[in-house]
């Protein structure tokens, strides 16, 4: 247990700052609506194009780490009863709070996002309707370590249906072994048979976040399927994005984006 490197972690995102995050990565040109050849569009094509199937559905649906953002739930609220948001940091919890309970005063303007996953789910649904659902749905903004056995801090009774999680993992684990053993973890949250949906960062070593400098474990797409295998599931799906070099702006070192669909083994 490489306890240092985790100890480590921790204290580089004290000074993690959501809405430099948010900037860096949220905004334009990053948050580009215009083409899927851009990294948004495409991370909420993946999302959208998985629950579209109709596979991945039930009672509850938790997202790891999900930081101050909600984008990568967007698609998941027509399939869910509630959803739990999680995050280590205070502050991006009450990032999350704001939006869902402070009728978006203060709170980060995701209606692009919204409207954008609209457009594409195509059933015309009203994206003011989509943002009331998800706001509804979210029943539950909760502390979450995934280094611990049991990163909740208790043992969750039903575990969930489903997992959610966008570039977590490789951002909080030291090493490739850390990361393993945070899947594990996390995976205990999730029922057999259940699905686990993850976005994540392709070679990247380090991201921004105002002072803050984190560190990152680079990952290639032959870990990310290692890994998942390791801690017994059954890819269903893997789709990877190139970063083009107008999007590499100094924020991190990100070379790509994967997206996988795993289904934990019955
Ligand atoms: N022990 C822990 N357990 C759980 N969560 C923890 C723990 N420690 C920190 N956290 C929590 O996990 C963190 C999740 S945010 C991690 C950001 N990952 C890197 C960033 C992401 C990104 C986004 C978009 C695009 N793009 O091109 O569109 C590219 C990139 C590449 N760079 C943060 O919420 C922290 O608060």
């Amino acid at each position: 247990m490489n306890a240092n490197g985790v100890a480590a972690v921790a204290k580089s995102y004290q000074t993690f700052n959501p809405r430099a995050y948010l900037q860096n990565n949220y905004m334009p040109p990053r948050a580009n609506f215009t083409s899927e050849e851009f990294a948004v569009p495409w991370k909420l094509r993946c999302l959208a194009d998985a629950f579209a199937t109709g596979d991945i559905h039930g009672r509850t649906l938790i997202d790891i780490g999900t930081g101050p953002t909600i984008y990568q739930l967007l698609s998941a609220c027509d399939y869910f009863e509630e959803i739990v948001a999680t995050d280590y940091l205070e502050v991006n919890r009450a990032e999350i709070y704001s939006w869902v309970h402070d009728n978006n005063v203060g709170a980060f303007d995701w209606s692009p996002y919204i409207q954008h996953v609209c457009r594409i789910e195509g059933k015309g649904e009203p994206w003011k309707e989509k943002e009331q659902k998800l706001k509804k749905k979210m029943t539950k903004i909760l502390p979450i370590d995934v280094h611990q056995p049991n990163p909740l801090g208790y043992e969750l009774s039903p575990p969930a249906n489903a997992l959610v999680s966008a570039f977590c993992l490789e951002a909080v684990s030291p090493d490739r072994p850390s990361f393993d053993r945070a899947l594990r973890n996390v995976t205990t949250l999730l029922k057999p048979g259940g699905h686990f949906l993850m976005i994540g960062a392709l070679e990247e070593s380090f991201y921004l976040a105002g002072e803050a400098k984190l560190s990152v474990v680079p990952m290639k797409e032959a870990d990310i399927k290692e890994s998942f295998a390791n801690s017994g599931y059954r890819v269903r799906n893997f789709r990877s994005y190139d970063m083009p070099p107008s999007l590499k702006i100094g924020v991190d070192d990100v070379q790509g984006i994967f997206f996988i669909h795993a289904q934990k083994s019955a």
